[in-house]
């Protein structure tokens, strides 16, 4: 299993607040990913002070443009110095091209590039309801291959559709999940949730969890818990 696979969502509006939780995780258990909400706010600043406090980032803006904006995105992303970054999938080939190729510069010190599927906040009705006619798992594995054969690393995806895409896309190609919910703990607006457990036994790398760490009473314990439950899972 990969070396700290739990990446806890910092979905904070104030920079201050973000710190102040983030102060009391131990960095041994996690890798932290910024979303729009708190990038917003915060900026590369606050990056950088999770970077001095030792903790991977995965900058989560899950970029969608004209293939020219997101190639400078992503680069600015690799400048920022991130563990990790995205774009939407259904950008097109094209636009999944251009953003590989603009991190080809950075060599070994680029971030890892992955590509957002269907939001796990989305059931297979609300898909359909935007207009995509391909069954929800059909759609996930065909905006994978776009991604792969953009050049990408892996896809964000529910750990739903994790064993479909292992025996599609293989064993390297990364799954990166949120919707990841400990056993009888609230799903609020996710929709495609699965436990730590299940996630980790259908072949998920990377488990993103937000509001069950942080409204937890100890991060630290309950991180440590979740590492010690999937640790024993043999694949
Ligand atoms: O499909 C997606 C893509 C991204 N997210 C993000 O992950 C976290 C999940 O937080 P929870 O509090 O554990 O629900 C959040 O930052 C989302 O923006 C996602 O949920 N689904």
């Amino acid at each position: 299993m990969i070396d700290k696979p739990i990446i806890v969502a910092l979905d904070y509006a104030k920079p201050a607040a973000a710190l102040r939780f983030v102060d009391s995780l131990n960095p041994d258990l996690c890798r932290l990913k910024v979303g729009k909400e708190l990038f917003t706010a915060g900026g590369p600043d606050l990056v950088q002070a999770l970077h001095a406090r030792n903790f991977d980032v995965f900058l989560d803006l899950k970029f969608h443009d004209i293939p020219n904006t997101v190639a400078k995105a992503v680069a600015a992303a690799a400048e920022l110095g991130v563990w990790m970054v995205n774009v939407h999938a259904t950008g097109g080939a094209e636009m999944l091209r251009a953003a590989s190729d603009a991190l080809r510069p950075y060599g070994e010190k680029a971030p890892i590039l992955i590509a957002v599927t269907v939001l796990t906040s989305m059931s297979a009705e609300q898909l359909a309801a935007t207009g995509v006619e391909r069954k929800l798992g059909d759609h996930v594995v065909a905006l994978a291959k776009d991604a792969r054969d953009a050049g990408l690393s892996g896809v964000v995806c529910s750990a739903q559709e994790a064993r479909i895409l292992r025996a599609k896309l293989g064993d390297e190609f990364l799954l990166v999940t949120p919707g990841i919910r400990p056993a009888g703990s609230e799903a609020h607006d996710q929709k495609r949730v699965m436990t730590p457990t299940q996630a980790i036994t259908a072949g998920v790398d990377y488990l993103v969890m937000g509001r069950p760490i942080r409204e937890s009473e100890d991060a630290n314990q309950l991180l440590s818990a979740i590492n010690h439950e999937i640790s024993d899972i043999s694949l």
